[in-house]
């Protein structure tokens, strides 16, 4: 029987396996930020080890750094000493990190494909649950935890449990794909498979609604796997894969040999069976908000926020959960959504702060100012992807209409830095996750695309999108 695609990454990467235990698996990219790192390192110390291969391990600072004036020494005590830590391990350890004031500066999950750290066929790991965003690109991408992180550091090595393939088909063409983006793709996903959906496996997203996407709509997709449960995600390396990390800065030498082999072997087999199945078909999904504290409670833009009873056929915890995340939202049943009116507008985070995002976005502002009752911020996911907006002139239209244009970090898809809402804000949010709390404690979020989260801004509640002239 043939291999899935997962399969042969694991199996090429296959240091030691025995039988119903976990497998020791090599690591060709280790990726580390400031927030699940030091411990790791000095755990280092203590034991008087080395990193195995300073050579493979890459570090940025992106959770807790400001996005406004860098210039100024940062006032948070807990920011500040995480940043300086990690300045000091990566000094201490020999390992190479762009630091506040690096052009390469931006979230981990922006930078490795953007730099051509990223490559297919490898295995890369992170302290990060995000890291799935780099499954994009046929890799093999793992979060893990700070224990684990620090066994990577010293060996190059992890322990990994063997999880199972699930293969999800988006088959169809979108009407409307400047409305109907990738985040409603993986948010249609999640919303019906749930977020438990894709426990313990490995998503294999596959189809012609996949491969018509391009590369960063492909690294949303992949990024938000997590939210569904799943250990990764990843699709197939394709020409638009390999054009797309031609010429980078560290896309390797033998680049071309490299494509000649990934061309021919990096495909799950005609006759491979996947243990786990779902087909999502998009010629006519429309533009997704969630209403809840989970992505999987989320709703098309043109349908009224639910009520508890509409749960009431699934267990009864489900209902439970949504009249408590209703509560926390501050919702009432059966109000269109398109009537719910927001307080801020976040562009920003690993799923959604890439160039073509914010090209996509400046389409809907171009010309327009954001609703006096609202606060709106672009927060580009690099500074790399920050200078190319602003050789476009993007940065020039977000700032004309009142949106404030900052440096590029996590900033607000979590409360680790200043950007943060206030207790009861309501914001339209680019992001990934919208806990109760992610964003400052109290603050409410409705996860949106960029295109979405860009009207919001606009008329101060949300629209749906495919009624706008966004060619
Ligand atoms: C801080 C970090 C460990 C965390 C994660 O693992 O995902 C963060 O990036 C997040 O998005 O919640
Ligand atoms: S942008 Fe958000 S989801 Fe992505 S790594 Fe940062 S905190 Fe995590």
């Amino acid at each position: 029987m043939g291999k899935t695609l997962f399969e042969k990454i694991w199996d090429a990467h296959v240091v030691v396996e025995k039988e119903n235990s976990p497998s020791l698996i090599y690591i060709d990219r280790h990726l580390v930020h400031e927030v699940t790192s030091p411990q790791a390192f000095d755990g280092l110390r203590m034991n008087n080890r080395k990193v195995r291969r300073p050579d493979l391990t890459i570090a940025t600072m992106d959770h807790n750094v400001p996005t406004n004036n860098r210039g100024l020494p940062i006032l948070d005590q807990t920011s500040s000493v995480q940043i300086q830590t990690l300045e000091k391990n990566c000094k201490d350890f020999g390992i190479k990190l762009f630091d506040i004031n690096s052009p390469n500066q931006g979230i981990v999950h922006v930078i490795g494909p953007q730099l051509g750290i990223t490559l297919p066929g490898t295995t890369i790991v992170c302290g990060d649950s995000h890291t799935s965003t780099h499954g994009a690109f046929g890799a093999l991408a793992f979060g893990i935890g700070t224990s684990e992180v620090e066994h990577v550091l010293a060996s190059q090595t992890l322990w990994l449990e063997k999880p199972k393939s699930f293969e999800i088909k988006v088959e169809g063409k979108r009407k409307n794909p400047h409305a109907v983006t990738a985040k409603d793709i993986i948010l249609s996903i999640i919303k019906n498979i749930g977020t438990s959906g894709g426990n313990g496996t490995v998503i294999e997203y596959r189809g012609e609604g996949i491969s018509d996407l391009s590369m960063e709509q492909r690294m949303t997709i992949c990024n938000m796997s997590i939210e569904a449960g799943a250990r990764a995600g990843l699709i197939a390396p394709d020409e638009k894969t390999f054009e797309y990390l031609r010429g980078r800065q560290y896309t390797p030498k033998n680049y071309e040999f490299l494509v000649d082999y990934w061309r021919e072997n990096l495909k799950t087999d005609s006759d491979a069976k996947f243990e786990k199945n779902y087909t999502l078909h998009i010629d006519d999904i429309a533009p997704q908000v969630s209403w809840g504290t989970n992505p999987g409670m989320t709703i098309d833009v043109t349908e009224s926020v639910p009520s508890p009873e509409d749960f009431a056929k699934g267990d009864q915890n489900q209902k439970k959960g949504a009249e408590k995340a209703l509560e926390y939202m501050n919702l009432k049943s059966g109000t269109p959504m398109t009537e719910i009116k927001i307080d801020r507008v976040f562009i920003g985070s690993c799923t959604n702060a890439r160039l073509e995002d914010l090209i996509e976005a400046s389409k809907v502002v171009k010309g327009r100012k954001v609703s006096p009752n609202v606060k709106a911020m672009i927060v580009p996911g690099s500074q790399m992807v920050k200078k190319q907006a602003e050789e476009l002139g993007l940065d020039k239209i977000f700032i004309d209409a009142n949106f404030e244009w900052r440096e590029s970090g996590c900033s607000m898809c979590l409360g680790m830095n200043p950007d943060i809402l206030s207790p009861g804000e309501r914001c339209a949010s680019t992001s990934n996750r919208n806990f109760e709390g992610r964003q400052g404690t109290g603050g409410r979020t409705h996860l949106v695309s960029p295109v979405m989260a860009a009207a919001a801004a606009i008329f101060g509640h949300f629209v749906d999108v495919r009624e706008m002239d966004l060619n």
